[in-house]
């Protein structure tokens, strides 16, 4: 256990660190904060919702002259939502400092971000497009940055930001202190390592597997034609509280959206062709709890902390066995438990096998549930919460109505009569899925080969946390005592 002031954390950022509800140091921050805090170039790698975010902020903020209104640290990361989430967690960090990070991204006018650029932050977070944009035009200068981050930097390679990386990284002083987070290191990462940072240490935080301990993982082998209903009785059975649904392509998410709208669950898609408003206005409503299933595609597997993300579905196995990776890693973030339940149709069986192999994890075979285990579970549903109220509300006004009720009818009927009108039931509106064809193993072999598949690439050890709710196990653990806190 190592505490941050430990690792020489000053006391302004401690006490935003205890307003957050961080007491220990997760292990990429154990290690990340010490080697940044004396000036070196670090290339971090660690698991999905380790806490990179902070172990890379905070040396960030601890150097920066919060007097000075000059952008002094800036981090680059690939997408929107990204960058705003990023940008919140370092004010969140920078609080007592009274250090500013600000967001820049594209997709928003470029008039109004000028004017808050011009209230002076001392942090700016961007995506590559937006930055360079900014950057030609002077509205950011460049002069005074002396850290630098590229966080999620293989993804930005992926989105093809390579060459918007460079320039980026060309035209920030040479004496900069560079720090770079990636799930995996493929060639061109490497090359600018080498070229464009000075003999950085590489940490990984060990584990034997990429995917974190704390999500249970399984899968349902299921005919494309029954996926729909198979998740629709999966939510029914497990009502979870928040859900996040992958699907592969853009026309699936809204097609699942509506569908699931249809049949009476609170679901709302987000993918690339949303306006951003609307992405961010998706995003909230399913923060805010408004919105309990999320239906997205890859958009949404990096990065993204939303607390409470309880199941993470792939309603479409992904091509990519890292995309898997970063998908279930919705779940089971600062040492909660997860869900992650695969759907894959038989030919895509192989598929499976290789993301196993690759990601080194096994996943337990369901069965589909019925339509008649559903009906069961919603019933179940109903029953917790009767139980829950006899066990903590007080009923003495409804004893008496109770009593007469009972005089005239019998007592079974009655109990069935409540559970009908408490129970949820679905609607059976039919809901027709566009098909996919599947993955076939063997591109996805060759894409596998082309980029990745060094395993030793995700670490970190993920902790523990009750997050109360259904089930709670394999609990070991870092994060001990988290704040309950929602965003
Ligand atoms: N030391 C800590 N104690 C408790 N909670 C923490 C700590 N560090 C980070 N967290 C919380 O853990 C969650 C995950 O952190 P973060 O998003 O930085 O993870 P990540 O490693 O960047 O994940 P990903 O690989 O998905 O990007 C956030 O809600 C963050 O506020
Ligand atoms: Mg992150």
């Amino acid at each position: 256990m190592t505490t941050f002031k430990e690792l020489g954390v000053s006391s302004p950022i401690m006490k935003a660190l205890e307003r957050m509800g961080f007491e220990e140091a997760t292990p990429i921050q154990a290690e990340t904060i010490p080697l940044a805090l004396e000036g070196n170039d670090v290339i971090g790698q660690a698991q999905t919702g380790t806490g990179k975010t902070a172990a890379f902020g905070i040396p960030m903020i601890e150097k920066l002259d919060a007097r000075a209104r000059k952008i002094q640290g800036l981090v680059v990361a690939p997408t929107r939502e990204l960058a705003i989430q990023v940008a919140e967690e370092l004010n969140r960090l920078g609080k007592v400092k009274k250090v500013r990070a600000f967001a820049v991204y594209g997709g928003q006018q470029m008039e109004r971000q000028i004017r808050s650029l011009k209230d002076g932050p001392q942090i700016v977070v961007a995506t590559p497009g937006r930055l360079l944009d900014h950057m030609r035009r002077k509205t950011i200068r460049t002069e005074h940055i002396h850290t630098t981050v590229l966080d999620e930097a293989d993804e930005m390679l992926n989105m093809g930001f390579i060459d918007d990386i460079r320039e980026i990284l060309k035209a920030i002083p040479e004496e900069r202190q560079t720090l770079l987070f990636s799930a995996t290191m493929p060639k061109e990462i490497r090359d600018i390592a080498t070229n464009l940072m000075k003999s950085p240490k590489e940490i990984k935080v060990k584990s034997k597997e990429m995917t974190v301990e704390n999500i249970d993982q399984y899968f349902i082998e299921i005919p494309e034609r029954y996926k729909f209903d198979t998740l629709n009785n999966h939510l029914d059975i497990h009502s979870p509280d928040l859900a996040i649904v992958f699907s592969r392509t853009k026309k699936r998410v809204d097609e699942i959206t509506e569908g699931l709208q249809a049949r009476g669950y609170r679901a709302e898609g987000i993918h690339g062709d949303l306006t951003q408003g609307k992405r961010m206005s998706v995003l909230n409503k399913f923060k805010n709890g408004r919105v309990d299933v999320l239906v997205a595609t890859d958009v949404a597997a990096r990065g993204l902390d939303i607390s409470g993300v309880t199941h993470v579905y792939n309603f479409d196995i992904p091509q990519d066995p890292e995309s898997y990776v970063h998908r279930i890693g919705r779940t089971g973030r600062a040492g909660r438990t997860g869900e992650a339940i695969s759907f894959i149709t038989p030919r895509e069986m192989a598929h499976l096998k290789l993301i196993e192999k690759v990601t080194k994890s096994k996943m337990k075979r369901l069965t589909p549930p019925t339509n008649h285990d559903a009906r069961k579970g919603q019933q179940q549903v109903t029953i917790s919460k009767i139980v829950e109220t006899i066990e903590t509300k007080d009923l003495n006004d409804y004893h008496q109505a109770a009593n007469q009720l009972l005089e005239d009818q019998d007592a079974v009927s009655v109990i069935a009569a409540a559970l009908k009108l408490m129970t949820k039931e679905r609607k059976d509106t039919p809901v027709k899925i566009s098909s996919v064809a599947p993955i076939s193993v063997k591109k996805a072999n060759n894409q596998n080969d082309n980029r990745r598949s060094n395993n030793k690439r995700f670490q970190g050890k993920r902790g523990q946390n009750n997050r109360g709710g259904q089930g709670s196990r394999n609990r070991k653990g870092n994060f001990q005592k988290r704040r309950n806190r929602d965003k």
